[in-house]
């Protein structure tokens, strides 16, 4: 694991972003394809597989349970499936890093395994709470030690008898699903979980993709054990999560054109484009297509006026990791835009709400943080350092500020920015962002 103490981005002001791209994979499917990958029957050949930090934490925890992948090499990675009983205990625990999508879903499926495990992580996860999962899977049978206070690492007893359960989730939460049902896998009788809004639904569409009988009605999801996942091939398509930065970047810097190639456009994943669009952006879907049950599409984004929205609640959970990026959206247009029903930003690798109103104030725009949200008034930014507190997604958002920003933007603790997006640096260089990356501390 890196330091995240180590890595400034400095970002000089003005630039344009122009020309054409693919971003890396997605995470979420990167993190599915491994697990399901795993757990099924013959070989899973993956293409456009995210090589950043967290879905390799995924990979290398699937090894030390007796998996053999090959890869990843640019982006291909061959995983020969052992079946949904073919783990093997680990030696020793399972460090998944900064990513709480491998320490959800796994909580899920390890607790159907005959054996011990334990999961643990960095700093910013083992702050970060499981009882969201750990109470409904103990409802299950499952029997899972956590710290006093619901964080990690959790340690997960072998040889539990599941029962399925009948849930309705009271946050609407991808990883709580997708946690739920990977345990109803190994579960007596039907699991069944009820969000109270639509999330991403990955896992229900490669479980379905690998030939497992899952039932959908009315914000439902059910599955029974019993069945069998097939390998196969999984083409990831590009992150909209990562395209977001630039999306807001070529939106609010002058002159820009750019055309973003291959973009997973998943209905669950969309309201960036939603809020955007709301707010004045110019973005037009071109030649939408589907790859391997996933819609895909390229994205052109030009530089347009954008104007405050009051962000639509049903809009949350479809952009839930986009909102630092429209953060920094919402600086840049003309009034005010009003977050609400975001309280879970509180929760993710930041408390994302009260960092960037900290990272916005910095640099001279007024941001006041609510306990559920946010009121953001549309300024110019000056310039400044700026802390990201090892949240990827706030440090790729700062370094795009800086496109309408006065004088240099210094953004601190950085390195996680390889959890999601390896060579954002790069790319965003090439595409028009005047950025460098310092090393060894401010
Ligand atoms: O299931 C997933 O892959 C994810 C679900 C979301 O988390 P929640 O389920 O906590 O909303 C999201 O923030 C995370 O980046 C990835
Ligand atoms: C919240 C995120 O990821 P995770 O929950 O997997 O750490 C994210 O990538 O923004």
């Amino acid at each position: 694991m890196t330091d995240p103490q180590e890595v400034i981005l400095q970002v000089e002001p003005g630039g344009r972003l122009h020309g054409q791209c693919r971003v890396p994979g997605d995470k979420s499917i990167s993190h599915r394809a491994i697990m399901l990958g795993a757990l099924a029957e013959g070989e899973t050949r993956i293409t456009g597989f995210l090589e950043g930090e967290d879905c390799l934490a995924t990979l290398k925890a699937f090894r030390a349970m007796g998996v053999e992948i090959d890869g990843p090499e640019k982006g291909q990675v061959h995983v020969r499936g052992v079946g949904l009983h073919g783990l093997k205990a680990p030696e020793g625990a399972l460090d998944v890093g900064n990513s709480g999508t491998s320490m959800r879903l796994m909580a899920g499926l390890l607790s159907g395994q005959a054996f011990d495990s334990t999961l643990t992580g960095d700093a910013s996860l083992t702050r970060r709470p499981m009882r969201r999962v750990t109470e409904p899977l103990a409802r299950m049978g499952a029997r899972i030690r956590t710290s006093d206070d619901g964080t990690p690492p959790l340690c997960i007893e072998g040889g539990a008898l599941l029962q399925g359960i009948d849930y309705r989730m009271p946050i609407a939460s991808a990883q709580v699903k997708s946690s739920l049902l990977l345990a109803g896998l190994y579960a007596q009788g039907q699991t069944c979980v009820t969000e109270p809004a639509p999330t991403r639904d990955h896992t229900e569409r490669m479980l379905a993709g690998f030939g497992y009988r899952v039932q959908r009605h009315d914000g439902c999801v059910c599955l029974r054990r019993g069945g069998q996942l097939q390998g196969g091939v999984i083409d990831v398509p590009a992150d909209i999560s990562s395209a977001a930065f630039f999306l807001v970047g070529a939106s609010i810097a002058p002159d820009c054109e750019l055309r973003l190639e291959h973009v997973g456009m998943n209905p669950t994943r969309t309201g960036i484009i939603d809020i955007l669009k709301l707010m004045g952006a110019d973005i037009q879907v071109e030649n939408p297509r589907e790859v391997g049950g996933e819609p895909v599409a390229d994205l052109l984004v030009r530089s347009a006026p954008l104007r405050g929205v009051r962000i639509p609640p049903e809009l949350v959970p479809l952009a839930i990791d986009e909102f630092p990026a429209l953060f920094v959206a919402a600086a840049c247009a003309q009034g005010e835009t009003v977050l609400t029903d975001a309280e879970e930003l509180r929760v993710k690798e930041s408390d994302r709400i009260q960092v960037m109103a900290e990272g916005l104030t910095t640099l001279g725009i007024r941001a006041r943080p609510t306990p559920d949200g946010i009121v953001i008034e549309g300024g110019q930014f000056t310039g400044g350092t700026v802390d990201s507190h090892g949240d990827h997604r706030v440090a790729m958002s700062f370094a795009m500020a800086a496109l309408r920003a006065q004088t240099p933007i210094r953004i601190r603790h950085c390195a996680n920015v390889n959890t999601s997006f390896p060579g954002f640096v790069q790319l965003a260089g090439r595409m028009g962002l005047n950025i460098q990356q310092q090393e060894g501390g401010a």
